[in-house]
């Protein structure tokens, strides 16, 4: 079996919690206990595999600690960042997060691959008070190689899963070229010794 490990980041408030709960129960609750983290568990069958997939929902975050991430970036095989579209504020801390993803030395030196990132805008319910067009959230995905979508926790059920599904399947795609990538040390030895003793067989 697959493990699959998702963080689900962004500012406070934005709906975190929401989502990832609607995802796991189809419901959304209204408010949700903010001051502890969690990790929710759930098995899933998705392209032929099953698969153990672990959300990791934090709590908010001390202002100081915000963009350190060292141990999530260890831990999460992809992330879904978080933002309000009512609140600007939030789409700057989304920012913020997706570059700290992406610095050099996160997502070279440590990964073979990139890390799967889908930017979502929620709370698309309230786009009578948006402060965050979809055009802003499309060309940040854009320039940092991330996946888009705006939807609400609130209001849209299967969108929600959808999205969940569409990061899932970019991380089992991200897994397959990890595979592709690393030197397999069966073949690389049997390409060693018919160099060496093919070319000397060769010339006798
Ligand atoms: N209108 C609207 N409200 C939402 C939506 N999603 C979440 N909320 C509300 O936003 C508030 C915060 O939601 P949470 O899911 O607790 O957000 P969070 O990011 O987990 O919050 P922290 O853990 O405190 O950072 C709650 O009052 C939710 O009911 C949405 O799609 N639309």
């Amino acid at each position: 079996m697959n493990d699959v490990k998702l963080a689900v980041l962004g500012g406070e408030g934005t709906g975190k919690s929401a989502l990832t709960v609607r995802f796991l129960t189809k419901r959304f609750i209204g408010e949700y206990a903010s001051n502890f983290e969690s990790i929710y568990s759930k098995h899933l069958y998705l392209e032929g595999k099953q698969l153990n997939l672990e959300i990791y929902d934090p709590c908010s975050q001390p202002q100081k600690a915000k963009f350190s991430l060292t141990s999530e970036l260890h831990w999460a095989d992809g992330f879904v960042i978080v933002y309000d579209i009512s609140d600007r504020s939030s789409f700057a801390f989304a920012k913020a997060l997706i570059y700290r993803i992406r610095e050099p030395q996160t997502s070279h030196c440590k990964r073979a691959v990139e890390s799967a990132v889908l930017l979502v805008g929620n709370k698309q319910d309230l786009c009578h008070v948006r402060e965050v067009g979809w055009e802003e959230g499309q060309k940040l995905a854009l320039d940092n190689r991330c996946q888009f979508c705006e939807l609400s926790a609130a209001e849209q059920s299967l969108e929600v899963e959808m999205m969940f599904i569409r990061i899932i399947k970019d991380i089992l795609t991200n897994f397959k070229l990890k595979e592709k990538r690393r030197p397999s040390g069966s073949k690389s030895m049997a390409k060693l010794i018919n160099n060496v003793f093919g070319k000397r067989r060769k010339s006798v």
